[in-house]
């Protein structure tokens, strides 16, 4: 697992190291690494044109003492100071001996003919939008030739939430020092970071336990065991689906589909597309009826397709009503966003599956801290909500949130959402922790977006094709082929 930091976490780990020195040992640490990253992406140092923006705290510090590194080996470095009587003193210094020249923002930036630029305007100590100096000197790095590199985190970009106000540092690299920054891998500060490198500089024995992680393929995996010989088709767990309508079997057939193939113990279908349904997967048991007539299940899927009207909230009351593991999506959000107490009042784990709009049906807009706007809904209901995404966010009433990592921007077509509910559902009946159900669920679902985006454009119907080939290949290792 990948732990996700705040910056008060990652500035209290750090404290015990700065005060046991010697002066600036992390900063070097921080600055060679991020210099050894701009080496390989660069290929090689000597010739190439660097622009360091510079602002007027550590961040700086850190493009300073990285630029005087490249400088060294033949870099031709400019440094552009935001504030010049504020620049970090050494680095400066050190940019100076190296070669390295320095600019104003109004100077010879070199922009327009660099190679890279680094970002070292703010990091950690960024607050709010960024002023209007560093954000126009940050459109013209943009519309430059450069390699966008930040230093720690884009400018303008919060470290927690990944809100950005105004404009920010569009980075295609980003090298963060000591930990993965929450605000990295979610919502604005996702699509602002680019390709994350961790360097490490020390801080593994003082960070504290993360209250955000990501798995990692291996993490999954681990999740995903096989069946034994000692298994048969109940004891893999059933998941029982209620979604569709005679009028619109989609969904009802993408869901049962995912189920079968995510975990193809036993799958049992209740409801009115079930004509669809039973052309599609003869796998599954198929009722006409309600979920009580589909027998015996180890966790319900409720919603996707299925309608509003006062049918479908009685099918949902009477899922919500039984001891089992449920995962509500689609109408049935829209349905219980009516009624949360039906939610409240349950012992046994629930899963919410709103997407913004779903989820501001429960009386609030996600806004811009998404793990944030998670965690409240799962505590005011007491259930599990994964909150759909470009970075899924899974959150509990308790434990760690989870940040999905994989997944492609081509997920955004009708009916995915369906694939998702069926997947999590099968990892739900199999009798993973709710949370770790629904955060694996979104990591396979990823994986499998990825695979089917290879071949093209995809539809939903191409992740539950590829669903057999993703779990094989993470089961099989991480080095299987699926990149991140
Ligand atoms: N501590 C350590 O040992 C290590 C620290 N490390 C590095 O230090 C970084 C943290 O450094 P930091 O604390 O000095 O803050 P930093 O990110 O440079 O920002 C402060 C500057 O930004 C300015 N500013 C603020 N908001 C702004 C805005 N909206 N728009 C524009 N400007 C804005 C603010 O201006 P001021 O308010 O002072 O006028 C001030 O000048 C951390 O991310 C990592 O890179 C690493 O080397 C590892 C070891
Ligand atoms: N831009 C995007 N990048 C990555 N994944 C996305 C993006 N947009 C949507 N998704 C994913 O696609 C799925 C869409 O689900 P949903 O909105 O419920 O669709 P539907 O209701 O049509 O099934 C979710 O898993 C979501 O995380
Ligand atoms: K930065």
């Amino acid at each position: 697992m990948i732990g996700l930091h705040t910056a008060d976490e990652v500035r209290a780990a750090e404290a015990p190291l700065l005060a046991a020195g010697p002066e600036g040992a992390l900063m070097q640490r921080a600055a060679t690494g991020l210099a050894t990253v701009c080496l390989r992406l660069l290929g090689r140092a000597h010739g190439t044109r660097v622009t360091a923006l510079v602002g007027a705290g550590d961040n700086g510090g850190d493009a300073l003492f990285a630029g005087a590194q490249l400088a060294a080996r033949g870099a031709r470095v400019t440094a552009v100071l935001l504030d010049p009587d504020r620049a970090h003193p050494a680095g400066l210094a050190r940019l100076r001996r190296a070669g390295g020249r320095v600019a104003g923002p109004d100077g010879p930036t070199g922009l327009d003919r660099a190679d890279l630029v680094l970002d070292g305007i703010t990091g950690l100590g960024g607050r709010g939008g960024l002023r209007p100096e560093a954000a126009a000197l940050v459109v013209r790095a943009a519309a430059g030739p450069g390699l966008m590199v930040a230093v720690d985190l884009p400018s303008g970009v919060d470290p927690d939430t990944g809100a950005v106000a105004g404009r920010a540092f569009p980075a295609q690299h980003t090298v963060t020092f000591g930990a993965v920054k929450a605000g990295l891998v979610v919502g604005e500060g996702r699509q602002h970071a680019g390709q994350v490198h961790l360097v490490d500089i020390g801080l593994a024995g003082t960070l504290p336990r993360p209250r955000a992680v990501r798995l990692t393929d291996d993490d999954v995996a681990a999740r995903l065991e096989p069946p034994t010989d000692a298994d048969d088709k109940y004891s893999r767990g059933v998941v029982g689906i209620v979604a569709g309508s005679a009028t619109y079997p989609g969904a009802a057939v993408l869901c049962t589909g995912a189920a079968l193939r995510t975990r193809p113990g036993l799958v049992r279908y209740a409801g009115t597309a079930a004509a669809g349904v039973r052309a599609a997967w003869p796998e599954a048991i198929v009722t006409e009826g309600r979920p009580s007539d589909a027998g015996r299940v180890q966790a319900w899927v409720v919603g996707p397709g299925m309608g509003t009207d006062d049918g479908a909230a009685d099918v949902v009351a009477e899922v919500l009503a039984t001891d089992l593991p449920v995962l509500l999506d689609a109408d049935a959000l829209t349905l219980v966003a009516r009624r949360p107490d039906l939610v409240r009042d349950r012992t046994a784990p629930t899963v919410l599956t709103p997407h913004d709009r779903e989820f501001a049906r429960f009386g609030q807009d996600v806004g811009a801290d998404r793990i944030g706007a998670a965690r409240r809904l799962a505590a005011d209901l007491g259930a599990v909500v994964l909150l759909k995404g470009a970075a899924t966010i899974v959150a509990a009433p308790d434990g760690p949130a989870f940040v999905n990592g994989t997944g492609t921007p081509e997920l955004a077509t009708a009916g995915t959402g369906d694939v998702l509910s069926g997947i999590a559902g099968a990892l739900l009946a199999a009798g993973l922790p709710a949370a770790e159900a629904a955060a694996t669920a979104a990591h396979v679902h990823g994986r499998a977006g990825q695979l089917a985006a290879e071949g093209g454009p995809l539809i939903a119907g191409d992740l539950v094709r590829r669903l057999p080939r993703t779990l094989a290949r993470l089961r099989r290792g991480s080095g299987a082929g699926l990149g991140d």
